[in-house]
Formats: structure tokens, sequence, C-alpha cells
């Protein structure tokens, strides 16, 4: 009989049991679930569309058994509908308010290779490749550009293609590599903290976290803690561009509506790539403090890698030496905080705070990735800490974990620290290395003693991050909002104008301006509100006091200098197409280096940008709207209709109903011809237009 190699036999199972992925099937039922089965999908309300998610599929063979979806409710829908690691549409066989029931057997596909003879060689080929990258490159000077005929957007050698996501403090980018097309994700993070909100970390605590960050991710080189490729960090940018490993299978998914989405072998295998980062980050002397489900990123090979070092703790002699105040601190996710950090009792020692709270959060991560909830859950934060310290671990009964799992969970979940269960010891533990053909290999081949020791200083963390001074600050916000120069402008002045003359150049009579001008713009920004403001306490006082308020933000003069077209300004024919623009939502924060010079035609067509913003994109009720979430890209004279044209369409989306200042708009552009990307119309037209002029 013919004797074929074990993964020979293998992969033709999975075309034998695939075949229908493979050859295509006839059955439209069919079709849908094997779409469905190949990628998560996700419902976009806005659209009612379903789109391939970025995720990649996770590991079939998960979940036996029937999903079923009659009539959910929109804020059900609006998440992921999840099974296993595949996903039901709602709008798949009908659209809003249908209903579809799926029912199958799922059956061990390609990806499920990595599960049984672990992903460990898999990922260390992905690893191999990561290290070609070398030591992290870093960047000072940034450039953005916008392509206008393909709408396209760079940064540096990177193309932005969409939005991964945003956390507390900045945004994540999808980005393609100009060069080699590979797929990187984009971090983009103000060094400080604009706005501080109630509840939000403050300017110094951010930049505190984000030089963590760099400081930690320059020097943790390992296959399970996410790379850290090129740091842009440009001294005139007031956000700083950390171009990491793209982890396309984003966060892992654990649960839903408390219930599992992963099988406890998937838990097991994700959990095993946990140890290893985490070994290695206590090993060079960083305590995460803020592990938990969401800050573990899957790879396209299903590797699990640590991210989000914001929060970490950096040794400066080693974890055994240290008992340093800071860690007293707690910081991170309150659900996963270690006994020892919950500690309110006065009467008993509070035990050592270590590397040890990891291990706790990694327990408790454990435990959510196989029962779909945390270990300890209360309704105050009180509550929890309370059960934190003193109620005992309670592990459910399914799924069916052995007594070797319910050995692991009780000693990673060991309320003292001292009893509480090392890295090391879980390497070896039976239920981590089950299913493991060589565990020996594994835990040989992840000893991080292998990597080296690095060590991140106290200076690398200080100087990880070039802060943009107060002046430059000034500067590149005087530059975005400067408009023209009128003869009133010319002879103002105020204390700050004076004052900001003093710091700099007092011959500089375009900068004396500035602060006047920059003052203006933002009045100008919160211009009508405040005149309704002002128009409504006067009424309400009947005095004459808020009318001098109104008249001192009379609306400024709009005066558009654009002699030259912004194509022939480019001083490198090659980049004739490609505008430099500002980033995402920096518009009105920060320009990049090249347009600091007061005489940049660039600067021009930033006043114009301005003052299209707004006047031609008021809420329906007047308040000016806050771009500096919203706009994609700086401006230029002839993309001004195309951008109020999307504008007005997510408006007009986001508030159905009769706003005839919005139809006005669109009745304009719809009259242009080329409510797209095409449109060719000027400001001026649009300027002139009845109803954006009467502004
Ligand atoms: N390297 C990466 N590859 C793919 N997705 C990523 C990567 N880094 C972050 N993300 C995703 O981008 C989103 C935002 O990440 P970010 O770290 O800014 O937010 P966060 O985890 O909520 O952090 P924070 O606690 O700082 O707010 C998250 O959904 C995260 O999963």
């Amino acid at each position: 009989m013919l004797c074929l190699p074990n993964y020979v036999l293998r992969y033709l199972s999975v075309i034998i049991i695939n075949r229908d992925l493979f050859m295509g099937s006839s059955n439209n039922d069919q079709k849908l679930n094997n779409t469905n089965l190949l990628r998560k999908h996700t419902w976009h309300p806005e659209t009612n569309e379903l789109k391939r998610e970025r995720r990649s599929p996770g590991l079939p063979g998960t979940l036996n058994g029937t999903v079923s979806d009659t009539n959910r409710s929109d804020s059900f829908r609006k998440r992921n509908y999840s099974a296993g690691d595949y996903v039901i549409s709602p709008g798949a066989n009908g659209g809003e308010g249908s209903s579809l029931t799926h029912s199958w057997t799922f059956q061990p596909g390609r990806h499920n290779q990595g599960l049984y003879s672990n992903n460990f060689r898999e990922a260390q080929r992905q690893w191999k490749r990561l290290q070609e990258w070398g030591e992290v490159k870093e960047t000072k000077k940034i450039k953005k550009r916008f392509d206008r005929f393909s709408g396209r957007k760079f940064i540096n050698d990177y193309e932005i293609v969409s939005e991964i996501g945003r956390g507390m403090h900045g945004k994540v980018k999808l980005g393609r590599e100009v060069n080699t097309k590979a797929l990187l994700a984009i971090k983009i993070i103000p060094k400080t903290e604009r706005r501080p909100k109630l509840g939000r970390a403050n300017s110094s605590s951010q930049k505190e976290k984000v030089r963590r960050e760099i400081a930690i991710l320059k020097k943790c080189i390992h296959p399970n803690v996410v790379r850290l490729r090129e740091v842009i960090d440009d001294p005139n940018s007031t956000k700083v561009y950390l171009v990491l490993e793209y982890m396309n299978g984003g966060e892992i998914q654990w649960t839903e509506n408390q219930s599992p989405l992963l099988s406890v072998e998937q838990a097991r295998q994700y959990f095993r790539d946990v140890v290893c980062g985490l070994e290695y980050l206590h090993y060079q002397g960083i305590i995460h403090r803020d592990i938990k489900p969401a800050n573990l990123l899957l790879s396209s090979s299903t590797c699990v890698k640590i991210s989000d070092f914001g929060v970490s703790y950096i040794a400066r002699s080693g974890l055994n030496e240290e008992n340093d105040v800071e860690l007293v601190k707690t910081v991170g996710t309150p659900a996963f905080f270690a006994p020892e950090l919950c500690w309110t009792d006065l009467d008993r020692p509070r035990p050592k705070i270590s590397e040890a709270i990891d291990v706790w959060a990694l327990g408790a991560t454990l435990f959510c990735l196989l029962f779909g909830r945390c270990p300890f859950q209360a309704s105050t934060e009180y509550e929890l800490f309370d059960k934190i310290v003193n109620e005992p671990l309670q592990i459910p009964s399914t799924p069916e974990i052995g007594e070797d799992g319910h050995d692991l969970l009780n000693r990673l979940l060991s309320k003292d620290p001292s009893t509480r269960i090392t890295l090391a010891e879980v390497k070896r533990h039976p239920w981590t290395i089950r299913d493991m053909p060589d565990y020996e290999e594994w835990i040989k081949g992840t000893n991080p003693e292998a990597s080296g020791r690095v060590e991140v200083s106290n200076d690398e963390v200080a100087s990880a991050v070039s802060l943009v001074g107060r002046l430059r600050k000034k500067l590149s916000k005087l530059f975005r909002f400067r408009r023209p120069k009128t003869q009133e402008q010319e002879v103002s002045s105020s204390p700050s104008d004076s004052s900001f003359r003093r710091e700099n150049d007092a011959s500089n009579s375009s900068l004396a301006l500035s602060i006047t001008q920059l003052s203006d713009s933002f009045n100008h920004m919160s211009m009508d509100k405040q005149q309704r403001d002002a128009s409504e306490s006067e009424e309400k006082s009947g005095g004459k006091g808020s009318v001098e308020e109104v008249q001192h933000l009379e609306k400024p003069k709009i005066d558009f200098n654009w002699d030259r077209s912004p194509a022939s300004e480019l001083s490198d024919p090659a980049e004739a197409n490609n505008e430099d623009v500002g980033d995402e939502d920096d518009y009105d924060e920060e320009s990049s280096s090249e347009d600091q010079s007061p005489n940049s035609s660039k600067m021009h067509s930033r006043v114009a940008d301005y003052d299209v913003y707004s006047q031609a994109s008021m809420e329906p009720n007047g308040d000016p709207m806050d771009y500096s979430q919203e706009v994609d890209f700086d401006l230029k004279k002839d993309q001004v209709p195309m951008v109020a044209w999307r504008d007005y369409e997510r408006l007009n989306k986001s508030r159905p109903g009769d706003d005839p200042e919005y139809h006005s708009i669109s009745g304009f552009l719809s009259s242009n011809g080329l409510p797209s990307s095409q449109t060719r119309a000027t400001p001026s037209y649009y300027f002139e237009h009845p109803m954006t002029s009467s502004h």
C-alpha cells in the first residue's frame, strides 16, 4: 500500500473535508456558509452591509452545534455576530429586520494544524521574517502626502489604508509600506493630552505613557511581544507615530454574553504564548501591569502577542531587588488587579508587590478565555476589590478543564503572591503542556535567557519622545490658521501678542500679528455658537453688555489667496500630484515640518481649509463641528466641494430629516455635476453660492 507522509495525509484530509471551500458549491446556502466560514464578518449598521473583518479565521473545529439568529435587537447586531470563530450575518439573507437560522457542524480545517502540532514553529518562522527588520528605525521628520486623484494618503513611506481602531489616547491605522507592500499598524499618539477630560490621564501622565511604551517596545524584541519597526517623532509634530507589526487577527475575541467563544484547546494555545511573552518581559525587568485579553493581539499564524505597555513598570536593577513605591500604584484594569493591589486591610501588612501581579492577571485572563467571564465580578470597584481579596475562587464546571486545569487556575489566582505559581512553573504545568508533542523543545526554545538581557534605562524612557515646545506649538497653530492681513489686524495688539514678540523676534511683524490672528481664528470657529449664546444672554438680561461681545466676534472676511496652483508649488515634479497633508484628524493641531515657513503658499490653503470648515461645516443647530475627530485630511482648493459633499452625506445620513441648509449644499454640488472626488469646482464657487455665502 502507498505510504504517504503524515503532513500530506493531513492536507488531503483538509481538502476532502473542506472540498466545498476549494471547489465551490452550487448550493447558495452552502456558499453563504463557506464565505462565513472563511472570515469573520461584521455587520455595518450605517450601510447595512456585511464586511469582511480584519480578523483572521480562528481555529475551526471549535464549535459543534447550531447557531441561530431570529430578530435580534439592534444593539446586539451592532456587535459582531460570533459563533466560535464564525459569524452569521443578520443581513445576509434579507437585510434589516430579517431573521436567519443556520446550523452546521464544524470540521477541522486548515487552520487547526497549528493547534494540534503546536503553532510554535510557525510563529518562529514568522518571527525570523520580523527579525529582518533589525533595529528599530528612528525618524525625526514626518512627511504627509495626499494624492488627490487616487485619494490615497501617505505618511513617510507608508500608505494609510484604513483605521484599525482607537484607544483612550490615540488611534491605530492600517498602513502599507510603499516599497514592499507589507502591512503594518501605525499607532498615532498625541504627545500630550489635548483636552484633558474627567477620568482621563493628564498631560504629564500621557507623556509618560508614550515614553514608556516606546522605550519598552524599542528594546523588547520577542515573538510574543508586538514588534516595533519605526518611531516617527518629528519635533515639530504634536504626535508620535509608532509603526508596529500588524496583528491581523486583532484582539482576542473571547466572550459573547458572558459565554466563552474559545475552545479549551485554543485558550491553552493562546495562554502558552502569553506565558512566553510575559516570561521574557519579566526577565527584562518589565512588569506589564495590564495583562488582559484586550491587550493580547493575534497574528496571522494565530500566535498571540502582548501589546500596550503604557502603564508598564520598568525596574532599574532587576525585579527581585525592587520594592519601588511606584509599584504600589494601582494602574491597569480593576477586574484583573491582584489582591495585593486591592489591599484595604489596615490590620495586616500588604504583601510585597512584584511581577506576581502579572501572574494573577494572566490567571484572570485564562479564566476569561476559558469561561467567557472574569473570575470576580461586582457592580462597584469597592465590592470588586473586596471579592478579589476575600472571596474564594469558583471555577465553573463547563467547559470541563480537568483536575490539572483547576490546579493551574487555583495556583495562578492564589491570593497570596508568595505562594502564587511562577511563570517557570506554569511552563511545566501538566495543563499547559498537554497535547504538546515535545514540550522540552518548547521550553528550551522559549527560554528568555537565550535572547539576552536588555536594559531600559530611565534616560531612555525620558528621551523616548521629543517634546513639542510651547513656541513650536504656537507657531504650528499660527501658520495653520493664519489668514491674510487686514489693516485692522495690522494695528491690533494684545498682551499675549507682545509677550510673544518678546519671546521671539521683535522685528518680525508678521509673527507679531500671529496671536491676534490665532485667537481670532478660534473665535471665528466658535463664533456662531457664541453669537447665539450672547444674544440669548442679552435677551435674558435685557442689557447691553452682551451686544459688545457679539460685535467683538464679528465674522472675519474671507479672502482666498490662491494665485498659484498647488501642483506648481511643489518643487519636486514627482510630487506634483501628491500634496502634503495633515494627518487624519490633526488638521487643527499641527502642521508638518515643511509648512512652517510663513511664506509658504501651502499656508494659504490651510487658511482656506479652516474657513471652509468653519463656514460649511456647521452642525444643523448652528454649532461649529468638532473636526478634531472628523477631518480626514487638509483640503486644497479644488477639493473643497468634494469634502463638503462627503460631509453633507455624512450629516444627512446621521440626521435624516429636512434640513434646507444641507439640501442646498447637495443641490449645489449635484448641479456642479460631479459630487465625487472628480469635482473640480473651486472654493470661490462654493462661497458665492447664496446658501453658503449667507453665513
Ligand atoms: N499592532 C497592531 N495590529 C493590529 N491592531 C492593533 C495593533 N495595535 C493596536 N491594535 C488595535 O487598535 C485598537 C486601538 O489600540 P490602542 O492600543 O490604541 O488602544 P487600547 O488597546 O484601547 O489602548 P489604550 O489602553 O492605550 O487606550 C485596538 O483595537 C487594538 O486591538
